[in-house]
């Protein structure tokens, strides 16, 4: 294999992007001599963003790149070596500060690609290797792989209610910050956007560039046919019109004498904006207003707060929309501005020998107990690629013949699994601290969600109160499971 080099493409090497208590657990385990015990970590969410039946993950080829450059600089350490403790006293010794000079990305982890419909309690990275470094990664891999996953979700379901119509990502200006808005506008392409307003993407990812004008475009001309006829001038073939800064179906009708002039010129007005009002409405009008003068092929693009539940009314309403231009509510998210993804200690390597002490974290609710183990996911398919059911289990223990799987928070709940199609979703991405893994092109990623939202049912895919994917632990894993948790809980006398 000959995986790409990726070295800062998408994540700066900024080791101490991390939360101090990784730095002092780190410290804790060094000084009891427990960094080199084997450890292994699961990341995973617990309930699907925007009341959802899916996500669709995203974020690994910037895991993957800031892994590869993991490692603290002269200059890291010197802040480190700063750090004092409530006392006055450093807090940590320069010991340590030497092991973290010299410590280099050594685990072994295994993940599912992005662009992969995945669902609750799916592991979507696994990192086993020494605990010191499986623990100091978590912020990172947490940072990079919940906010991607959360936007490329939120695009795909964008491009659900958008069906084939051309989805334009404009919410740069919007963003949180300018990581915020490169890593949103990767996202969004990658969940099924068809370009972006940033340029920076662009030139970054190669992800295609698109735009029309602003308001002050118009506002900066005496009036409005005058500042399209000017715009034409500069984008003969390329122009579309914002025609809502003073009156829009007014604006469509200078649009239509500036297009009929730009034709006499053998060119062709490309599109109109709407970008405010009644866009239902003003879409069927400036629809029909373009057709009676013959341009039939002068698109038209909408913007103004737009989401996947306004898309889906606005086609209820028989908008006539060709483009959706979507900004804030796509790049921060905006109904759900955060995915709780979660990174738990699944597993530690015996002290004494070379077995397993597999590890759960209990909580009251059942839903946000961790799941014991190295965990595989494995989606049972039909013959045609429809996937029927994905099946949590544990490597490091033998599969029985019969495969029954149980839903983690209802044990009455079991199917016996009949399909023999299936594939391992977790893949081998670092090997002993190597990329091992050849990461597919955003291109290929972004085929990769299409094919994936296809191979799900409609039930799963509703906005409204969607059916429940099945996920179910390994009968094996759920008994172990539960006997852990019954070993670990304290049983009080009523
Ligand atoms: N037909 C429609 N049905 C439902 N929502 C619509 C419809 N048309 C537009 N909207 C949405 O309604 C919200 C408010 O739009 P509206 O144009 O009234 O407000 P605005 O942004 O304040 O406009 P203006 O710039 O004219 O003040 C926007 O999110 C817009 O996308
Ligand atoms: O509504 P969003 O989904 O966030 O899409 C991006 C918005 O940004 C622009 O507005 P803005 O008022 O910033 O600038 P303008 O003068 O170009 O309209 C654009 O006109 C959209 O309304
Ligand atoms: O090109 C556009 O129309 C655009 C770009 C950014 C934000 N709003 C609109």
């Amino acid at each position: 294999m000959n995986p790409a080099p990726l070295s800062g493409l998408y994540a700066p090497s900024l080791s101490l992007v991390t939360d101090l208590y990784q730095l002092t657990m780190a410290y804790g385990y060094w000084k009891k001599g427990l960094q080199d015990r084997e450890a292994v970590f699961h990341l995973y969410f617990r309930k699907p963003p925007f009341s959802g039946g899916y996500a669709v993950c995203a974020g690994l080829a910037y895991a993957a790149d800031w892994l590869q450059n993991l490692g603290f600089s002269e200059d890291d350490i010197t802040y480190l070596a700063g750090l004092k403790g409530s006392k006055g006293t450093p807090m940590f010794e320069q010991g340590f500060l030497d092991y973290l000079r010299d410590l280099k990305f050594t685990c072994d982890v295994d993940a599912i690609a992005e662009g992969t419909v995945v669902f609750a309690n799916e592991p979507l990275v696994r990192v086993q290797g020494p605990l010191i470094q499986a623990q100091l990664v978590e912020t990172a891999l947490l940072t990079l792989i919940n906010f991607q996953t959360l936007i490329a979700t939120k695009t795909a379901r964008i491009r659900e209610a958008a069906g084939s119509d051309q989805v334009l990502e404009f919410g740069l200006r919007r963003a949180q910050g300018f990581d915020g808005g490169l890593s949103a506008s990767r996202a969004a392409y990658l969940g099924g956007a068809d370009a972006t307003s940033n340029v920076l993407a662009g030139q970054r990812f190669g992800i295609p560039v698109k735009g029309t004008h602003a308001h002050s475009w118009v506002m900066s001309f005496e009036d409005e046919e005058e500042a399209f006829t000017a715009y034409a001038e500069a984008f003969p073939d390329d122009s579309v019109f914002l025609v809502d800064t003073y009156d829009t179906l007014e604006g469509v009708r200078h649009a239509i004498a500036v297009a009929r002039q730009m034709r006499e010129r053998g060119h062709e007005l490309a599109g109109i904006r709407l970008d405010s009002g009644d866009l239902a409405y003003l879409s069927r009008e400036a629809r029909a207003l373009l057709d009676e003068a013959g341009f039939p092929k002068t698109r038209i693009v909408a913007s103004n707060d737009l989401d996947e539940s306004l898309i889906t009314s606005l086609k209820l309403q028989g908008a006539r929309i060709d483009t959706w231009g979507v900004g804030t509510k796509l790049v921060t998210a905006y109904d759900q501005p955060a995915l709780g993804g979660v990174y738990k200690l699944a597993a530690l390597r015996h002290a004494d020998d070379n077995g397993w002490d597999f590890t759960v974290k209990i909580s009251e609710q059942l839903a946000k107990t961790s799941i014991p183990g190295i965990l595989q996911v494995r989606r049972f398919e039909t013959e045609k690629g429809q996937a029927r059911a994905d099946m949590l289990y544990n490597i490091a223990e033998p599969l029985p013949e019969n495969l029954t799987i149980i839903d983690p928070l209802d044990p009455t709940r079991r199917r016996p699994v009949r399909s023999t199609t299936f594939r391992e979703l977790l893949e081998p991405v670092f090997r002993q601290g190597k990329l091992i893994m050849t990461l597919p092109s955003l291109q290929e990623s972004r085929e990769r969600v299409q094919r994936e939202i296809n191979s799900l049912d409609p039930s799963i895919r509703r906005f409204l109160n969607p059916h429940t994917y099945p996920v179910g632990l390994e009968e094996g894993l759920n008994t172990f499971r539960t006997n852990l948790i019954l070993e670990k809980r304290p049983q009080r006398p009523a």
